[in-house]
């Protein structure tokens, strides 16, 4: 099933057009990368298609829904119950413990129960961040701090994840267990993941590629068998870009 399908979007700030016409359609269950060189337009089209910016032109479809068609208050529910988010800087609030970071949500929202503490707990348990349940995000590494938001992204349950360069500011190490991460709530908890990367060593982590230059898609490819034929296969597809 098509979670979500973008037909034909425009994005464009002022005069300046970001993407040119993008036709994409995410499967459920599927990780999807986004490839390209800087200034591309792919932190723009994860935006669009994690409902955190409208269309110019186009249309982007939700579960068939038509975006457009949503009210405001509708919009903000999906995002809230249904999507999830990673990003490069991890965004955690320095004020507040490991535990207090994950169920942010639930203190906003003013809904914490003792399930949701439980829940959170179980998180920590599943990403090897048990153990640093009080400690501060100062005191931790990077790979913990991604791995707190990312446990924060999965808090409320979501059927997708949008990830912006999750592993951007980690070392390769810290990097690869965060990747693994990603791929186990994609594989075994089933979600959604839509993931922006520079790096073709965890793009080919997804089972497909979207490579974008210049506000288009250029290329797609898919992961027949091998992740590292797959790598291969991006590295000489990069040239492209
Ligand atoms: N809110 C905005 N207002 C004006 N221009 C913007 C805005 N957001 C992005 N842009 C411009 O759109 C272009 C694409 O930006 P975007 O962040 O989508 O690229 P990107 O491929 O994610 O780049 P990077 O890899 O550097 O993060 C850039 O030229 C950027 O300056």
């Amino acid at each position: 099933m098509e979670v979500i399908s973008g037909e034909k979007i425009v994005k464009s700030y002022g005069k300046f057009k970001v993407l040119k016409g993008i036709n994409l359609n995410v499967q459920d269950g599927e990780f999807v990368g986004i490839m390209g060189k800087s200034g591309s337009g792919k932190t723009t089209l994860l935006k669009i298609l994690g409902l955190i910016e409208s269309v110019t032109d186009g249309a982007l479809l939700y579960k068939k829904d038509e975006i457009s068609k949503l009210s405001d208050k509708e919009l903000a529910r999906i995002r809230r119950e249904e999507l999830g988010f990673v990003f490069q800087e991890f965004y955690l609030m320095d004020s507040l413990d490991v535990f207090e970071n994950i169920m942010l949500p639930f203190y906003i929202s003013k809904t914490v129960d003792d399930a949701k503490k439980e829940r959170a707990r179980m998180l920590m348990d599943q990403f090897g961040i048990r153990l640093l349940e009080k400690k501060m995000p100062t005191e931790l590494s990077g790979g913990e701090r991604q791995r707190v938001a990312i446990c924060r992204a999965l808090i409320n349950d979501p059927e997708i994840i949008f990830a912006d360069e999750p592993t951007g500011n980690l070392d390769s190490k810290s990097g690869k267990v965060v990747i693994e991460a990603l791929r186990e709530i994609n594989k075994k908890m089933n979600k959604t993941i839509v993931m922006v990367t520079h790096d073709p060593q965890m793009a080919s982590w997804c089972d497909r590629i979207v490579l974008l230059k210049d506000g288009r898609i250029i290329n797609e490819l898919k992961k027949k068998i091998d992740q590292s034929d797959f790598y291969r296969v991006i590295i000489e597809s990069m040239v492209e870009l």
